[in-house]
Order: C-alpha cells, then structure tokens, then sequence
C-alpha cells in the first residue's frame, strides 16, 4: 500500500459529536482514492411483516458507531488502518415498487464492487439479503450463506408475495445462488409455521444451530461448526440483529425471546478470520423502537467485528 488509509476523523481533536455522520467517522468513498471496503446504507423496509421501521436502520447505526475507535484488541488488529474503508451513503430505493427496489439494490451493489471493493451493507429489512446474493453469486458462483437471525427466513410466500423479509433465502436457494452442503444459520429459536418448515429448510441447504444451542455448547462449538460448514467456499455473512435477545437488541421489528448475548455473537464473529468473507450485512435494526441506542450500537459493533475480519483476511 503506497499511500496510507485515510482514518477516522481523531475524537482527540474534533470531539465525537460533531460531524461528519459517516459509519465510525470514516471518509466518504468520493473523499478518498481507493475503495476496499465501502459502508453502504440500504434505507429499505417494504418487506416486513410486523413491525415496520427498519428503513431508519442505516442512519441510526452510523449515529450508534460514533465511539468506535481505531484499535480492536480482540483481534489485534486496526480495522481502519490495514485497509481502506469509506461510506458509500445511502441508496435511493423505492419504498412502493418492491420490483423495482430489488432490482436497484442488485444494481447498486454491482456497481460498488465494480471497482474492487468488498461491500459491507446496513440494512435496511431482510429481503435485501436476495439482490445481494444474485449479485455476488454472478461472481463468484454459489455462495456459502452464514445466517445470524432467530427466524429461518427461508419461507415461501406471506399474502402469496414471494419477496418479504421472510423469504430471501428460499429464494436464493431456488435460484441456485447458494452452495446447499455450505450454508448454516445461527441463533434460531421461537415458534414456527409447522413442522414442515425445518424439514424445507435443510432442503433449501442449511444447517442450523440454535440459540439454545449456546447454552450447552457455547462460542468455542460454533465457531468449530461453523469453520468445518463454510471453508473452502465464498461466504457471505448476514447478521439479522434479531438473532440477539431482545434485551440485547430491542429495536428490531421482529423480536423473539431466549436469543443471543451481544458477546456470544461478537465472539462468533471473531472465529470467521481466514474464512472467505465475500460480503456482509447487519439488517433489521428498526430505530423507534430502541432505547439508549442499544441496538444501533450492537449493530455498529458487529459491523466493526465484520471490518475486523476483513482487515486480517486482506493480510
Ligand atoms: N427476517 C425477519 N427479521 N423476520 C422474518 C419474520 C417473518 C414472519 O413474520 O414470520
Ligand atoms: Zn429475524
Ligand atoms: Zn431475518
């Protein structure tokens, strides 16, 4: 690397409060030369099915992502310093033409990734998980999905509409996007349609470990779980921030007791280090209905986990 990253804006000269209102205080993608992982916002939210909000994500985990500093001990590593990151904005999506949306999302994230740069989305609800994946897996083929949600998300339709929030997984996977011996979710727990939908599930190409699953086998088993289902293979990693207890994570749209601790989910975080992190997003973070920003600042802290990760992977 010639010439040094750009940083955050020093909090011991410009105090963190002020400006600017970029992810981590970070340049914007138009204020620097090179581009190796562009923040990108996805205000979107017509996908849900309870409750609504989740288009004010984006603004809140870059108000929540203020404190951030330059150095992660636990994965000594500078997340900010070995690579180039910059906020790419929002994307202007349209809220009343679900088409249309998806196809722009699709497009946006395209064009981010022409030049190089791995993408890093805030979301935004779950149903962009699906342009995503369309537009990764034109590069690199079928995708290992790794999956942090309580929910499944791999259903059909809801009021026969096959493109929710609920859905982008059973469509990626009908698509042929997905490796099927590859994808794994983490964190499921709660009340389903019926039976039936686990046995979709494992036909859709997932494994799972629940949330419950945490309580017996602990961080170290998933990260041995996980490591064994995704190597050798191109991940794309999606953090639904409902996968955390909704004491962890209240303002989300679609909360499920008995989830995860914020710790238990950054330590997962952690052992994804060597593994092939093509992509990554933290969606469902639904503003008005957080309190003292613990949601946003769990979601800006995945996102600098995910940062992490691709910092010591570039090495
Ligand atoms: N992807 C999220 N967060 N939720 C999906 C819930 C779908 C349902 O209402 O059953
Ligand atoms: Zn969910
Ligand atoms: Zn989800």
């Amino acid at each position: 690397m010639d010439v040094p990253p750009v940083g955050p804006v020093d909090a011991t000269r410009v105090p963190r409060y002020a400006g600017p209102a970029t992810f981590a205080r970070l340049p914007r993608t138009d204020e620097v030369s090179r581009v190796d992982v562009a923040v990108l916002g996805m205000p979107f939210d017509s996908g849900v099915s309870y409750r609504p909000g989740a288009r004010f994500g984006p603004s809140h985990i870059r108000a929540a992502s203020k404190l951030l500093r330059p150095y992660n001990p636990a994965l000594d590593v500078h997340p900010f310093g070995t690579q180039q990151v910059a906020d790419a904005g929002d994307i202007g999506i349209n809220p009343f033409d679900l088409g249309e949306a998806i196809s722009t999302i699709e497009g946006a994230m395209t064009e981010t990734r022409a030049s190089g740069a791995s993408v890093l989305t805030l979301g935004g609800d779950h149903t962009i998980a699906l342009p995503i994946l369309r537009s990764l897996a034109k590069d690199h083929g079928k995708i290992a999905v790794l999956h942090f949600d309580a929910h499944l998300d791999t259903w059909d339709t809801y009021f026969g509409a096959p493109y929710t929030h609920g859905t982008p997984f059973r469509r990626a996977s009908e698509e042929g996007l997905l490796d099927l011996e590859r994808c794994m979710h983490i964190g499921i727990r709660g009340p389903l349609y019926s039976k039936q939908d686990l046995e979709d599930d494992s036909r859709l190409g997932f494994t799972v470990m629940r949330s419950d699953d945490y309580e017996t086998d602990g961080v170290a088993r998933a990260v041995e779980r996980l490591r064994k289902r995704l190597e050798n293979a191109p991940v794309y990693v999606s953090v639904d921030i409902d996968v955390l207890d909704p004491a962890h994570a209240p303002g989300t749209g679609t909360p499920e007791a008995g989830g995860l601790t914020s710790r238990e989910l950054l330590n997962t975080l952690r052992g994804l280090v060597g593994l092939d992190v093509v992509g990554a997003d933290v969606v469902e973070v639904a503003p008005a209905y957080d309190h003292a920003e613990i949601t946003g600042i769990a979601a800006a802290h995945v996102a600098y986990e995910l940062l992490s990760v691709l910092a010591l992977n570039r090495r």
